[in-house]
């Protein structure tokens, strides 16, 4: 017989905008609700596209959560006496959010965040890799490409409806207006160097 477990540890939630992280988010906080778990949730301020008070989902569904400017804010709302901690639009917190969730994992704190893998670029998004590394679960969720109907992974950009420039800047929040769902077939990066 194995003595008891300690708890805590890291999931990731991931993929492209559209792909769900968010409903899965909110379906993992759902059932820990039921299990009578003390649970916080945390999104970035610049996160301001439907609410500042909860996450929501594309489709709508909403939970209640703490906006906070920086990662280390999440310190003036835990305490011990949380089991859960989840974060939405985790990517757009800099490199101290990997300790932080490392440290409340060691903790015997269930860490749950959700981000974009990719920025409009295909490029990896700021902290990802590194959450990726550090996580004990990593889903990964596709959306539908807009163009084709394939299992879509990748973020199109759109300006005034065109596909927007490698150079562009990364940070643009924004939902169905500026961006859709793409397969990598139909993603397209005007300005972006090939291997040959
Ligand atoms: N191209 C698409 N593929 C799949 N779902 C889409 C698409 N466009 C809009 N949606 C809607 O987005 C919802 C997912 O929203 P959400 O959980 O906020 O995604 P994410 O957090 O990954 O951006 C889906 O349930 C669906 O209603
Ligand atoms: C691809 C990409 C996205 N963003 C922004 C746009 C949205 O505000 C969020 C992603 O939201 P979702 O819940 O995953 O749909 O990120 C950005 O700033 N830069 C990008 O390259
Ligand atoms: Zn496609």
């Amino acid at each position: 017989m194995y003595k008891q477990y300690r708890e805590g540890w890291l999931e990731v939630i991931s993929g492209c905008m559209f792909a769900g992280k968010t409903e899965e988010l909110i379906r993992r906080i759902k059932v820990l609700e039921y299990a009578k778990k003390k649970i916080a949730v945390f999104k970035p301020k610049i996160d301001n596209r439907y609410s500042e008070e909860n996450i929501v989902s594309h489709a709508g569904s909403s939970v209640k959560s703490f906006s906070i400017e920086n990662a280390h804010e999440i310190f003036n709302y835990i305490d011990d006496s949380y089991d859960v901690i989840a974060i939405d639009e985790v990517q757009f917190f800099d490199e101290e959010i990997v300790e932080i969730c490392d440290y409340f994992a060691d903790r015997g704190k269930r860490v749950m965040v959700a981000g974009l893998d990719m920025d409009f670029r295909g490029v990896p998004f700021g902290v990802m890799p590194q959450l990726f590394t550090h996580a004990e679960f990593v889903t990964k969720l596709t959306a539908v490409c807009t163009k084709c109907g394939a299992p879509a992974t990748r973020s199109q950009r759109l300006i005034n409806g065109k596909s927007a420039q490698y150079d562009d800047p990364i940070i643009l929040v924004g939902a169905s207006e500026q961006y859709e769902a793409r397969c990598r077939h139909c993603h397209e990066v005007p300005g972006k160097k090939k291997i040959i």
